[in-house]
């Protein structure tokens, strides 16, 4: 596909945005396929079955909805664009960034990958004295208490390496497994020394890590090294538990890395937990988070990353803060979504979860009509979009830099973040509702997406040439189908909510059919399952549903066959989804 640029290059702009080319001869191919779909239709409605109503009716209403969907998916096809960032061109002074990261139970996602990911973080090329991490463990687990110690400890050896060295990918886990810079740089010997310090640190880390989920205790000696240990002295029920917040690197130049030089902020937060209390799941972690890492440091921007996604381009915040501080367009955006791709999926992507098609095709499509849903990883947000501000074209936002720097007290912050952390603290205010994630969806990303922009803000899919994040995707069927289930009922949920996308208002044409494709996915597996029993028993019967196609008297007839061809050409992607909603519907009914 060729590309051509369509607005400007000019130097002060921080990105620039240009459309797919070719979009003439998809304009055919969008005519062909409109005409094929009236034709079926037409023919439908005047060749009806009287001697087989139902058979007729369920195939009528099948193609009807299929045609619908169609529609909306051209939400996504109609005009794909494309960002460019220049990170070059950024001011020196930063805006500071805040990076929240969910975990919420250490026997689905294993303390070692909570770590691994912490670190691949805390390692992003960006200035050190303007980056605050939180881990936000709803699990209230030591033993991710005691991977998150411990990787603050390693980080002390990995920062300064990775910088010095540049090394990518920044996950030691991943770093580590793979030799090719040891091969590369062979002949020099300051790296070798240092490669193989760094590694046997590394490989310490990951004993120790082991050593304590394998026993499901936290060995004494190490206890030891963190009067956090100490919260778990009496047991911590998951569901029922104290808030446990913990300054575990002070930022600010108090704590440095080996080589003297400052280090990033890291905090554990496992915020309370009262049965009898709605928790609300992730968006009530993030918003907990969000409190806490207000009190703290208050960065303009947030990033929020899921534990099992870790971060695979150590530029990708300079990218992001592009779309923020660019001068022209910057004040509009809310969030920048960055897309998942995920590793160690089955072979051939048996289950579709790779999700591909979203974020390979789709996602370009969104940012002709205000941008992207928020995908709930990989996101970077303005602070104000999420505490509930509306976008007011009116006033030119600047990312406001008001963060708390300088000397802290930090046991004071710890103390008054619990108050922020408690699990009574949303009685009676507007969190989840006005402000903060959307509480009541189970999929509590989009609806908040879709929340931010019915208030005006737009947002930006961006995807780096190097892959920004790479993450896991369940491998087997049983986690595929509650996965399934997760997002097809929640966005269910959003249709029906008073968000719907078809009345909240404020949204563009195609943005709406973009949110009614995705929000009515879980309808598409009835179409779906009339057409794998429907069509082969008429069949069988010698019930004709299509017009001959040799002996062609009906209008369309060849372009029904061509759309067809082409549809089959142009969806490679779509069988996978379509056998996972098939899946998913025996679920139900099973
Ligand atoms: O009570 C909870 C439950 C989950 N999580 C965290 O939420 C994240 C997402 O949960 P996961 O089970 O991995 O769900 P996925 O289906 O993989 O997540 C996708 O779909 C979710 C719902 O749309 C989004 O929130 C995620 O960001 C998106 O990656 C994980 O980091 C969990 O640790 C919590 O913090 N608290
Ligand atoms: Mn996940």
């Amino acid at each position: 596909m060729t590309e051509s640029i369509t607005t400007t290059t000019a130097t002060d702009r921080l990105f620039t945005t240009k459309q797919a080319g070719g979009r003439f001869l998809y304009k055919i191919y969008f005519t062909i396929f409109l005409t094929g779909i009236f034709s079926l239709l037409y023919y439908r409605c005047t060749h009806i079955l009287h001697d087989h109503l139902v058979l007729w009716l369920l195939i009528t209403l099948a193609e009807f909805w299929f045609s619908v969907t169609w529609i909306f998916q051209q939400g996504f096809r109609w005009a794909p664009t494309f960002h460019s960032t220049y990170p070059d061109e950024l001011p020196s002074d930063l805006p500071p960034i805040d990076l929240l990261v969910c975990t919420a139970d250490p026997d689905r996602e294993p303390p070692a990958l909570v770590a691994n990911t912490l670190l691949s973080l805390m390692a992003y090329d960006y200035d050190v004295n303007k980056l605050a991490y939180y881990l936000s463990d709803d699990g209230g687990s030591e033993l991710t208490f005691h991977a998150v110690y411990q990787a603050s400890v390693f980080s002390k050896y990995w920062l300064p390496f990775c910088r010095k060295f540049n090394v990518e990918p920044r996950a030691p886990q991943v770093y580590f497994s793979s030799e090719e810079d040891v091969v590369n740089e062979r002949g020099r010997q300051s790296f070798r020394q240092e490669y193989d310090a760094v590694k046997a640190k590394y490989e310490q880390m990951q004993e120790q890590i082991a050593r304590a989920t394998r026993l499901r205790k936290v060995p004494d000696e190490v206890r030891k090294g963190h009067k956090g240990f100490k919260e778990w002295d009496s047991k911590v029920d998951p569901r029922h538990h104290q808030p446990i917040i913990e300054v575990l690197i002070r930022g600010d130049g108090e704590d440095r890395d080996v080589e003297g030089n400052p280090m990033p902020t890291l905090v554990y937060v496992s915020r309370e937990k009262h049965q009898g209390h709605p928790h609300h799941y992730k968006a009530g972690a993030l918003n907990a988070l969000n409190r806490v890492s207000a009190l703290m440091s208050n960065a303009p921007l947030v990033l929020n990353v899921d534990c099992d996604m870790h971060s695979n381009n150590s530029q990708a915040l300079l990218h992001a803060v592009c779309f923020f501080l660019d001068p022209k367009e910057g004040h509009r955006i809310g969030y920048v979504q960055f897309p998942q791709s995920f590793g160690g999926i089955t072979e051939n992507d048996l289950y579709g979860n790779g999700v591909k098609r979203i974020y390979e095709v789709e996602f370009y499509g969104t940012n002709a009509h205000n941008g992207p849903m928020y995908a709930g990883t990989g996101s970077v947000h303005r602070r104000e979009s999420l505490n509930g501000r509306k976008y007011d074209p009116k006033v030119q936002l600047k990312v406001e830099d008001k963060s708390v720097r300088g000397n802290k007290n930090w046991e004071d912050l710890a103390v008054k973040a619990k108050a922020l952390a408690s699990s009574t603290f949303e009685t009676g205010k507007p969190w989840g509702k006005e402000m903060g994630l959307m509480y009541g969806c189970a999929v509590e990303d989009v609806f908040t997406g879709l929340v931010l922009q019915s208030r005006g803000w737009q947002s930006v899919f961006y995807a780096p040439e190097r892959k920004a994040y790479l993450g896991l995707a369940p491998v087997n069927t049983n986690d595929t189908l509650i996965q399934h289930k997760r997002w097809s009922t929640g966005l269910l949920e959003i249709f029906l909510s008073e968000y719907c996308p078809w009345t909240v208002g404020k949204l563009k044409l195609g943005q709406i059919m973009c949110y009614s494709f995705y929000t009515l996915w879980s309808l598409w597996c009835l179409p779906m399952l009339t057409y794998a029993f429907v069509l082969p028993l008429a069949m069988v019967n010698g019930i004709p549903l299509f017009p001959k196609v040799c002996n062609a008297p009906d209008p369309g007839r060849v372009a029904l066959t061509t759309a067809a061809l082409l549809q089959l050409l142009s969806q490679p992607f779509l069988i996978h989804t379509n056998l996972a909603n098939v899946g998913l519907f025996l679920h139900f009914v099973v």
